[in-house]
């Protein structure tokens, strides 16, 4: 059993960092969080966690936090996520996701922290030739976001050649679904994913749902997506770790999915399976920079870690998104 240093979580506030701090307590992991709480919620992360309000390129706070909490190693969730926002205003991706991440890397080497755990995703191969995607695609981002994600594993890879640091970056696919307890979810104000989406409108939060494009070169026509629990995704993270500390010369590029997909349309038939409704579906355009289909090969990560999915099921994501819609309403009154 590995020593059981304590982990900085930034973004812990958010949505899949909080998943991620209770994977890591539930596990035995000590853990602290830095959240500027700019999408974020205070109360998603509990009593007993350090919390410190503050943003990961504040080098002093991040020097303080891993000096008082003994820092041995950082999963980073910080960051800005949506696509088409990125489009609009690349600078701040390129700022929160990029600069801000150089310099929470350097606080890293400086603070003589081992071992960083990065949130990537699926948006750095762009619009792949192939699926199921595999981890030596080749990256070819075709928005600000991915490319904004894409530079930062670049500088880990660079910073761990030449300290001593060892890094496993993630790349999530559709990441949905809530933690089965009901103690967090995704809380994000004004979100764009489908699931998300779907289960707001599941609960008269919106009167319909929009279908992106029925032309695409799938099945029925409608985007394939590989769609991931995020308790499955959070209890990757924890195995990253204990990856990382067993074997410090190692580092992991790993695929986060099933390496199954569903549509458009099989995700609403799955929503109105599990509530017994009918969504109100309104088949619209396409969405710019939609791929097709976007299928991750999860071999790699099912090779590298002993991790056992415990929810690959599409009927359970909904269930657990559907019944942290429910318990939100509730909290927001
Ligand atoms: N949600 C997905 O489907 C998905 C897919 C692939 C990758 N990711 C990555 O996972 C990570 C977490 O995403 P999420 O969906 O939980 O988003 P989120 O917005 O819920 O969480 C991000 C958290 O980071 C905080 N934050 C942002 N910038 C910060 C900064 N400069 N300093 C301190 N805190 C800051 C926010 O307040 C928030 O709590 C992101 O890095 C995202 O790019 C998400
Ligand atoms: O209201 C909606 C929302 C989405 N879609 C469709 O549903 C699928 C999934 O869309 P999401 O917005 O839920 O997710 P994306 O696949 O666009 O992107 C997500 O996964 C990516 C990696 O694959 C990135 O990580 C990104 O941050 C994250 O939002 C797509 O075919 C999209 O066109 C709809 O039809 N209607």
């Amino acid at each position: 059993m590995p020593d059981r240093l304590t982990v900085l979580v930034t973004g812990g506030a958010g949505y899949i960092g909080s998943h991620a701090v209770l994977a890591l307590r539930d596990a035995g992991w000590p853990v602290a969080v830095v959240d500027n709480l700019v999408t974020g919620f205070r109360w998603a992360v509990p009593e007993d966690v350090a919390f410190y309000e503050g943003d990961i390129a504040d080098s002093a706070l991040v020097a303080k936090i891993i000096e008082e909490q003994n820092i041995g190693a950082i999963m980073h969730f910080a960051g800005s996520v949506v696509v088409p926002e990125s489009v609009e205003n690349p600078l701040k991706y390129y700022d929160n996701n990029s600069a801000k991440s150089r310099s929470l890397i350097e606080s890293a080497v400086n603070g003589d922290v081992k071992h960083f755990i990065f949130s990537s995703t699926a948006a750095t191969y762009g619009i792949p030739d192939v699926s199921p995607v595999s981890e030596d695609t080749p990256q070819k981002p075709i928005n600000p976001y991915g490319m904004s994600k894409l530079m930062t594993e670049h500088m880990l890879r660079d910073v761990s050649a030449a300290h001593d640091m060892n890094f496993c970056a993630l790349r999530y696919f559709n990441v949905a679904g809530a933690d089965p307890e009901g103690r967090t979810g995704q809380s994000t104000v004004g979100a764009t994913h489908l699931i998300k989406i779907a289960v707001e409108a599941a609960l008269g939060k919106r009167e319909s749902v929009a279908v992106f494009g029925t032309d695409y070169d799938t099945p029925d026509g409608t985007g394939v997506r590989d769609y991931i629990h995020v308790f499955d995704l959070a209890a990757a993270h924890v195995l990253a770790l204990e990856a990382l500390i067993d074997e410090p010369q190692q580092n992991h590029l790993l695929n986060c999915g099933y390496g199954q997909g569903f549509s458009v349309l099989e995700v609403l038939d799955a929503v109105d399976r599990v509530t017994n409704l009918k969504l109100n579906r309104i088949m619209e355009a396409r969405r710019a920079g939609d791929p097709d289909s976007l299928i991750s090969d999860n071999s790699a990560i099912m090779r590298s870690f002993p991790w056992q999915p415990k929810y690959a099921d599409l009927d359970q994501i909904v269930t657990h998104a559907l019944a942290w819609e429910r318990k939100l309403g509730e909290i927001q009154g």
